[in-house]
Order: C-alpha cells, then sequence, then structure tokens
C-alpha cells in the first residue's frame, strides 16, 4: 500500500506536486496518468525518498520511505531503466544491490530468470545494454527483494510488441499475487489492458482516481445510440431525455445519440413512453478519449493540430 497525504513539492516557483492525497491499494494495478510535466515522476521519488516533500507526506506500507530498515523488501520500483553503472555488468549491479539490501546471491539469478535475461545478457556492461535489456534489468532489480510495492515509471518505453506483452502480463501477475502495483504511462490503449484503477493527475493535482470503467463511462465521448421506426415517439424521448439532463443529438432519420444519460434510463423512459425501439447500444469511449477530455485543461505542452474530443486550455 502507498499512501500520500497533502503530498506538496515545489521547485523555486513552480509547484510539480500539490497538496495530493491518495491511497494506491494492494492487490490491483493503478496506472498513473497525466500529460508531460504533471508530477508523476516527482510523486515517486518522493515515494522512494529521492526527493523531499515540501508539505505532506509519502508512505509505504505506512511508513515513510527513510524510516525502512531494508526499502528493497518493502518497495521495488523502476525509475530511470540507465541508472547502471556504463562498465558494470548487469549481473553484478543486481549483486551489489543485494549485498545491500541483505539479499541471497541466488535471488540474482531468480529475477535474471524472472525478467528474461540469460547469462551472456546479464553479463554485458551498462553501456552495451540494449533500452529493452536496460528495461528487462531494472525490472529485476525492484523484483529483487520480493516486495509487497512496486513502482514503474513508464516501463514499456521503447520495448517491442513482445517487451510490451511481457510487462503487461507481468503487472498483472504481481497484482494478482496481491502485490501493490503504480505505474506510470503514456501509452493509453496499453494502460486500458494493463490497469485496474487510475489515478489521474495534472499540473500536480489530483484529477481522478477510479476504476478504469468508470473514467471511461463517465466521458462524454461515452454515447448511447437509439434508433426508432415512431419519429413522433422518438421526437417526444427526445424531449424527455434533454428534460432529464441528457444531450441530445439527431444523428439520423430514424436515430438519436445521447450522452450524460445511461442505456438503461433511456430505455426505461422508452418502455415509460411506448416508444418501439429497434436499436438501444452503447458506443464507449476509448481510455485514450476519455483522458483526453479530463486532462483537456492540463496541458503544458501542446502541438498545434486540433486533437479530437476534448476542450482546449
Ligand atoms: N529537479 C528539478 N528541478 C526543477 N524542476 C523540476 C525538477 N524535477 C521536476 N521538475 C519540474 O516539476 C514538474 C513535474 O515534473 P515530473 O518529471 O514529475 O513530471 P512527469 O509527470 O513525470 O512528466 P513526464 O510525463 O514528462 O515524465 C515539471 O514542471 C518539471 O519541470
Amino acid at each position: 500500500m502507498i499512501t500520500l497525504r497533502g503530498l506538496t513539492k515545489r521547485f523555486g516557483a513552480a509547484t510539480a506536486v500539490d497538496n495530493l492525497s491518495l491511497d494506491i491499494e494492494p492487490g490491483r494495478v493503478t496506472g498513473f496518468l497525466g500529460p508531460n510535466g504533471a508530477g508523476k515522476s516527482t510523486t515517486m521519488r518522493m515515494v522512494l525518498g529521492l526527493d523531499r516533500p515540501c508539505a505532506g507526506q509519502a508512505l509505504v506500507n505506512g511508513r515513510p520511505y527513510v524510516t525502512l530498515r531494508h526499502p528493497l523488501r518493502e518497495v521495488g520500483a523502476l525509475l530511470d531503466a540507465k541508472a547502471i553503472h556504463p562498465a558494470r555488468s548487469g549481473r553484478s549491479h543486481l549483486l551489489a544491490m543485494a549485498r545491500s539490501n541483505g539479499i541471497p546471491t541466488r535471488r540474482v539469478d531468480e529475477v535474471l530468470a524472472t525478467v528474461g535475461l540469460d547469462r551472456t545478457a546479464a553479463g554485458k556492461r551498462g553501456r552495451t545494454l540494449s533500452l529493452g535489456m536496460g528495461q528487462r534489468l531494472g525490472i529485476a532489480g525492484a523484483l529483487l527483494g520480493d516486495p509487497p510495492v512496486l513502482m514503474f515509471d513508464e516501463p514499456v518505453n521503447g520495448l517491442d510488441p513482445d517487451g510490451v506483452r511481457w510487462i503487461r502480463q507481468l503487472m498483472r501477475s504481481l497484482a494478482a499475487e496481491g502485490r501493490t502495483v503504480f505505474v506510470s504511462s503514456h501509452l493509453m490503449s496499453e494502460m486500458q489492458l494493463t490497469a485496474d484503477q487510475l489515478v489521474v493527475i495534472g499540473r500536480g493535482k489530483l484529477i481522478a482516481d477510479a476504476p478504469v470503467a468508470e473514467v471511461i463511462s463517465a466521458s462524454s465521448v461515452t454515447a448511447v445510440r437509439v434508433r426508432s421506426p415512431q419519429p413522433a415517439g422518438l421526437a417526444a424521448l427526445a424531449q424527455r431525455l434533454t428534460a432529464a439532463t441528457g444531450q441530445v443529438e439527431t444523428t439520423g432519420e430514424d436515430e438519436l445519440t445521447v450522452t450524460g444519460v445511461s442505456r438503461q434510463q433511456v430505455g426505461d423512459l422508452a418502455y415509460e413512453l411506448g416508444v418501439r425501439l429497434h436499436e438501444l447500444s452503447v458506443r464507449s469511449a476509448s481510455l485514450e478519449e476519455a483522458y483526453l477530455e479530463l486532462t483537456a485543461d492540463s496541458v503544458e505542452y501542446s502541438g498545434t493540430s486540433a486533437r479530437s474530443g476534448g476542450r482546449h486550455a
């Protein structure tokens, strides 16, 4: 479990993390999303005691990182895959980590096997590691102490499709073992497949903390399509839906597209009015659409081309 309470970090006049309070629960994958510069890495660094909060607290299993006696056994993290000495082999890097945390040497070979690095790959020097090998080595380091809490900052960066799928399965299985898995990514399609819960931040502030399905269904891009062969009935239904705070658009001769009202509500209203329906279907937003809508006002750096969906700040 990771607990953030009023967590705040300022760099000079800029507030990178602004009064964040949340619980990142065990047994599920929590995706950590936000535009560039939103404060994700800074938050993770504070959990690991690498940055000191200006206010508030970040706790791992109820304790500040700096008070943990064997930190690698409590929390494992992949923050920067390049954090290995260029002249050191992957295996000796892990051996040094193990030694300083009282972890037996055999565990190094276990985690190397878990991440699919053989002896030759593990014997390569840091400077010669490919991006994918570096990521795998970083993940091996995170798993070394068999910790109940794991944090990964953009773990699929630069990985090929096999690597991406492997990471997804690893995250899922770590969560299924009851661990806390907190992972940041900009790949929405991947997050939609991997995460159970989402934490979205923008400009250091919490925007959403909800299950993936809830984030998607709350999006205005999620819409109900309703078709009827009875034009008068459809018009009456449109009127009632508008009164029920739905946004109704006529999208065809016999068709309405409704947002802000659930499919059940539309079906119940149609039944009440005695309107015959030929279709009642939901068009779900993608996580990407929902995310763009949520963060439209928090994007610090954006190009000039128009984006579909969300509003512009
Ligand atoms: N050491 C530092 N000194 C000054 N400013 C910093 C420092 N580290 C981070 N920042 C600033 O804090 C803000 C948050 O940065 P952070 O790297 O945490 O965002 P992020 O959400 O991880 O972004 P990205 O998705 O681009 O990795 C940014 O405005 C960044 O420039």
